[in-house]
């Protein structure tokens, strides 16, 4: 709804309120269109000032009224009639003006905003285009290319950067509302002319169409596949080559491709789906509401190699002081340059850093509320730090692990504070990759879960509770995936294809360029650990057989023959040198295989794309449907956001879950089922329990999963 009162000076006053961010839902809509044309016919009304309750102008279209049928006053003829109106409309902008909000902003005549609002139009990341005149106005604003970047991006703009821009009219640092009336009274009256954005012409930078042609070249570069960007470009470009009226119309005929499409019904499910995995619980009772995280001022980070550096950057980012521990001298100075170099580069525009201190001597730690652990990926290793840092640590240090999968509970078990113990699986580069899986033990306390989960999002990354097992919820579900792209090599396909595959699909790099990039030793290192390849192997053991199943022992041949990837120049692909990133197919990898094969009989086949495709995600998928069996994540939604933040899943593909749910639950299970039939030693390729059952239950929407899953769960 929108609140109307008229305030002395001949002002009117109207307020958003719908809490939390005053969303344009239906009620919002119908009260701003009543109580503007209340403002217009009341003769004493000499301006009009719109503002937002509760410390936020407005957050945009009701993303929730999307997936139904859009019923009241559209936006556009409300935005066009304020716009229009013969009384001048300030907007007083605090918190944010997104989206919608923004556009409704740009339809005032004026704008003056609080120094720490934000303001943006970031439809494209929910697969829309701001088409209610933004693509039309903000380049009359603030020309084409300031408005392109804005609109392809989505980017949120600070209000120091939006005044430079031109999108705000003045700042102040007191009461935004006050500011506003004063301004309105000041200018009632006055000529509106060229405040109408949609009366002026955008300034084009001069050769327009090759400027258009490269936003196209680069938000395809950009978003692989997803089909708004270029949206926007094409209705910027309207802005541009039209005349107000018609880029409206090209407007409204863009945002109708985008509307209903899949692709921003994936998106949207992530921008809910982000919200949700917040409210986490875990089986003992834990909850989100009721666990109160511990504030943490000082932390340490045990073991300075290519992880522990960047989760060391990232708590001095957060304002927490770090002791960084290193084994010895040597070690602890290449840490130490390496952190320094990373904190340097990212200082531009940073705010103050924690205090730093670097150290081989564990007894620094006696005051720290915080360790995080990411030392080699070796069992016993880890455990001996357990033990040290819970000897030297305060009795209530929270004692965090960086395992990517071993059991958090063996390091528990290592501590006198067992329920102090829980898993922070950082992604890297640690000080960039947004994603954090906290993983609880049976015996980690609500308080020890809560305080991780309060600490990933201080260092503005998406936390997500997940269970302890092999791998957690995404190192666990990557196995069969990878395992699949291996299988597929035997089988006749070359690492290109199968690459070019996934990269079509969506994913920024395929399986085999992310495994040079990462180093195939990572792999090879825990497949020894797991007896799965080198002396653990028993004798006599056919070498693509392990365990009752079949297994592939490429990606340890490769590492024989010193092929690490890109840090030894070749690995699946080849490079200029060692260090260098661009992957060129390489003929000695080609005749590998060929030799490969005919050592062990197989016969090549040409390998369709589809069988690519449907191998390896769905065999990722169905470990996905085990995950949810075993209780390790909670819901459809923990493991898209898994996917999305930390393995570079397509967003505008939802998540792998959500892939599942939009191909339809009966054809992955037919596929697998038909896979599975194919290849009976893949035990992975045995469609799950939870699958089945989902199919038997009519392919409910993915929001219905849970209940399913309790079910299937309460019969285990
Ligand atoms: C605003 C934020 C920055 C706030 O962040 P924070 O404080 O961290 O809080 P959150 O936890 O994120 O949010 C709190 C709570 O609020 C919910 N929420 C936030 N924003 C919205 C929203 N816009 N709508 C609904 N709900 C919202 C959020 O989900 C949380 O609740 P919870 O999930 O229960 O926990 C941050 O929230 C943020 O960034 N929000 C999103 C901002 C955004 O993206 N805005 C743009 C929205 S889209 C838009 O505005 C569209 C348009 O401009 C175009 C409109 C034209 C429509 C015309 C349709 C034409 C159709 C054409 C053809 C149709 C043919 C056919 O019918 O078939
Ligand atoms: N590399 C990656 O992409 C990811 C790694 N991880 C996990 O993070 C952990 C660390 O991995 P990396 O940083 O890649 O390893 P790394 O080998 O680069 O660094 C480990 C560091 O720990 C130090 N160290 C070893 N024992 C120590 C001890 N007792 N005390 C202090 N320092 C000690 C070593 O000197 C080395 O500098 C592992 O558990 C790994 O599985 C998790 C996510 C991603």
């Amino acid at each position: 709804m929108a609140r109307y009162v008229r305030i002395p000076g001949s002002i009117a006053l109207i307020t958003l309120a719908n809490p939390p961010v005053n969303a344009l839902s239906a009620a919002v809509r119908r009260g701003i269109t009543e109580t503007l044309s209340r403002a217009i016919a009341d003769p004493e009304v000499k301006a009009v000032v719109l503002c937002g309750e509760n410390g936020n102008f407005c957050g945009g279209a009701d993303i929730k009224e999307f997936a139904g049928p859009m019923s009241g006053p559209g936006l556009v003829p409300m935005i066009d009639a304020i716009e229009a109106g013969e009384k001048p409309v300030v907007a007083a902008i605090e918190g944010v003006a997104l989206g919608g909000g923004l556009e409704l902003a740009l339809g005032c005549h004026y704008r003056i905003a609080h120094c720490k609002a934000r303001v943006g139009l970031p439809e494209v990341t929910l697969g829309l285009l701001p088409a209610a005149g933004g693509t039309q106005r903000l380049p009359r604003l603030i020309g084409l290319s300031a408005a392109l970047d804005l609109i392809t991006t989505g980017r949120h703009v600070s209000a120091q950067e939006a005044l430079q821009l031109g999108i705000v009219d003045r700042l102040t640092e007191g009461d935004t509302l006050g500011v506003a009336v004063e301004f309105a009274q000041s200018i009632a009256g006055q000529p509106l002319g060229s405040r109408r954005l949609s009366t002026r012409t955008p300034a084009c930078p001069a050769d327009l169409d090759s400027f258009l042609q490269g936003a196209l070249v680069q938000v395809r570069r950009r978003a692989r596949g997803a089909m708004a960007p270029e949206a926007c470009v094409r209705a910027v470009g309207a802005a541009a080559t039209l005349p107000y009226s018609q880029g409206m119309q090209r407007e409204q005929e863009l945002m109708a491709s985008l509307f209903r499409s899949a692709q921003a019904r994936a998106l949207q499910y992530c921008f809910f789906s982000q919200r949700l995995v917040g409210r986490w619980s875990t089986p003992s009772g834990a909850r989100w509401d009721s666990a109160e995280p511990r504030p943490i001022r000082r932390a340490a980070v045990i073991g300075l190699g290519t992880m522990g550096r960047g989760i060391a950057v990232s708590l001095l980012q957060a304002g927490i002081a770090v002791v960084a521990v290193e084994t010895d001298e040597q070690q602890l100075e290449a840490g130490r340059r390496a952190v320094t170099a990373l904190l340097e580069r990212r200082a531009q525009g940073r705010g103050s850093e924690g205090p730093l201190r670097f150290t081989t001597d564990l007894q620094q730690l006696r005051q720290v509320e915080l360790v995080i652990e990411a030392v080699f990926e070796d069992l016993a290793v880890k455990k001996q730090v357990f033990r040290q840092l819970s000897a030297v640590c305060p009795a209530d240090t929270l004692l965090c692990t960086n395992t990517s999968g071993l059991d958090v509970e063996q390091l528990a078990a290592c501590t006198r504070s067992p329920e102090l113990v829980v898993g922070t699986h950082f992604f890297g580069p640690a000080h960039v990759m947004k994603l954090l899986e906290v993983v609880y033990g049976p015996r980690s306390s609500p308080v020890a879960v809560a305080t991780a989960m309060h600490l990933g999002k201080r260092l503005g990354k998406v936390s997500v509770a997940v269970g302890n097992c092999p791998g957690f919820v995404g190192n666990r579900m990557l196995k069969p995936y990878l395992e699949q792209a291996h299988f597929l090599l035997e089988e006749g396909a070359a690492p290109e294809q199968v690459d070019q595959a996934l990269e079509e699909f969506g994913f920024a790099m395929g399986v085999f360029r992310v495994a040079d990039l990462s180093g195939l030793d990572v792999g090879w290192r825990v497949r020894k650990e797991a007896g799965l390849t080198g002396p653990g192997v028993a004798p006599g053991e056919s070498p693509r057989r392990r365990q009752g199943r079949r297994y592939s022992p490429l990606p340890d041949l490769l590492c024989e023959q010193g092929r690490l990837g890109q840090k030894t120049g070749r690995g699946w692909y080849l490079y200029e040198g060692p260090g260098a990133r661009e992957a060129r197919p390489d003929p000695w990898t080609h005749s590998f295989l060929q030799q490969y094969r005919q050592q062990h009989g197989l016969q090549p086949r040409a390998v369709p794309q589809q069988e690519v495709l449907e191998r390896c995600l769905y065999a990722l998928i169905n470990e996905g449907f085990r995950v949810l069996e075993d209780g390790i994540a909670t819901g459809p939604e923990d493991i898209d956001i898994i996917y999305v933040f930390g393995y570079g899943w397509p967003r505008h593909r939802g998540g792998p879950m959500f892939h599942a749910g939009a191909v339809g639950l009966a054809t992955v299970l037919d596929r697998l089922e038909h896979y599975h039939h194919a290849h009976p030693d893949i035990p992975n390729l045995q469609p799950s329990a939870l699958l089945r059952r989902l199919v038997a239950s009519g392919n409910p929407p993915i929001q219905k999963w849970r209940e399913v899953i309790r079910r299937v769960r309460s019969q285990l």
